[in-house]
């Protein structure tokens, strides 16, 4: 690396925290003439950021007393490996999963807005609602009716909001008794995961899966048998002096999956009438966990009307609201779960990793 590339490697995305080194972005700076030509490719996706990632790279360019010929960014996102010798799924780069210690702590809520904020960024991203106990993605994403199978076999993954997405409630009448459990929906499950025809003609670059809330054997079956490249942990700050957050972070590491990252939603409650800021539950416990387990807090979500309403409403916040501060929470918390992913060991075979 030349000392020009060394110092744009070492620019930061302000939302993810993390170096273009960090996350082995690639870069080339060919300098000719007192004129450089860079080029940056981005590991995971921040649209959001491309414009001033350019800025910074102007700047740095210019403090070498140089002048920027050129400079291109684009996005490159791989498959990375799987725990265990599982191999990834062919229609999808990266499986990430998404796990609580208990119910009710906000897993499905925060697994849509990361999937939408990802999307927004600019991948491809697709959502499966693995919650055999309460599928809860059909409401949120405002879906309907059922998904098309037009050979009686595979079937066709619904769509909203720029998102794919598939259910195990849409597979079953609203008011049918959930008679998926154990191993019955744990195949339900692995075939709605490999007979759902994502991506299209190409390829997504993350499906988001949403699993049944706590540590039993469904969510420790799952969380083995699916190809898993990283998963993400949804805590409340009860849920951390409770422990059951710590639960499923050594359910996910007995199955070596890594672990991403935790999120702490419900952290502080926002009046809806005065904006007064309160943290109900004690302050930094998402923050202790994290750094007790040496992971990552991708995020700290307040506890906000607008994310009950919208959820409902089938229209997340993060398009409902993207200028709100919880957006804003969504988007950051993404990019770092994205770019966390972005710093671990690729898939041995590369299946086509595209360029956006
Ligand atoms: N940060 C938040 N602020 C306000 N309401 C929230 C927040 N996060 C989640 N909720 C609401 O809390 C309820 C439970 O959320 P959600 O269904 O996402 O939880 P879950 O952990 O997936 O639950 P389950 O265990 O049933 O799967 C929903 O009504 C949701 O709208």
């Amino acid at each position: 690396m030349t000392p020009l590339e060394s110092r744009i490697a070492a620019l930061r995305d302000p939302a993810a925290g993390l170096t273009l080194a960090d996350t082995g972005a690639r870069i080339r700076a060919a300098v000719s003439e007192g004129n450089a030509a860079v080029a940056v490719t981005l590991g995971y996706p921040a649209a959001s950021w491309h414009e001033a990632l350019r800025a910074q790279v102007a700047e740095v360019v210019a403090s070498e007393g140089l002048k920027l010929a050129s400079l291109e960014v684009q996005t490159r996102i791989d498959a990375h490996a799987p725990q265990g010798q599982l191999a990834p799924l062919p229609r999808i780069r990266n499986v990430i999963a998404v796990g609580s210690g208990k119910g009710g702590v906000g897993k499905s809520t925060t697994a849509v807005n990361l999937a939408m904020a990802l999307a927004g960024e600019g991948a491809r991203v697709g959502v499966l609602d693995a919650d055999v106990y309460g599928p809860s993605i059909p409401t949120m994403l405002g879906l309907t009716g059922r998904p098309d199978s037009p050979d009686g076999k595979a079937i066709e993954p619904m769509h909203a909001h720029g998102l794919e997405a598939m259910s195990i409630g849409l597979m079953v009448e609203q008011d049918t008794p959930m008679i998926w459990r154990g191993p019955m929906a744990t195949s339900a499950l692995t075939q709605l995961l490999e007979q759902t025809l994502w991506g299209g003609e190409g390829q997504l670059d993350y499906l988001i899966v949403d699993l049944p809330p706590g540590t039993g054997d469904i969510q420790l079956t799952l969380a083995q048998k699916i190809p898993v490249a990283g998963a993400v942990v949804v805590t409340t700050p009860q849920d951390v002096a409770t422990l059951d957050a710590r639960k499923a972070l050594r359910m996910f590491e007995k199955v070596e999956v890594p672990v991403l990252g935790l999120i702490e939603n419900m952290a502080v409650h926002v009046c809806s009438n005065c904006g007064h800021v309160e943290h109900l539950f004690g302050h930094g416990g998402g923050e202790r966990i994290a750094s007790q387990y040496g992971k990552p807090l991708l995020g700290a979500l307040p506890l906000d009307i607008a994310i009950r309403q919208q959820g409902d409403a089938g229209t997340p916040l993060v398009i409902a609201d993207p200028g709100s501060q919880a957006a804003a929470a969504y988007r950051a918390a993404a990019r770092r779960m994205a770019a966390e992913l972005a710093r671990r060991p690729r898939a041995p075979v590369s299946l086509g990793a595209q360029l956006l």
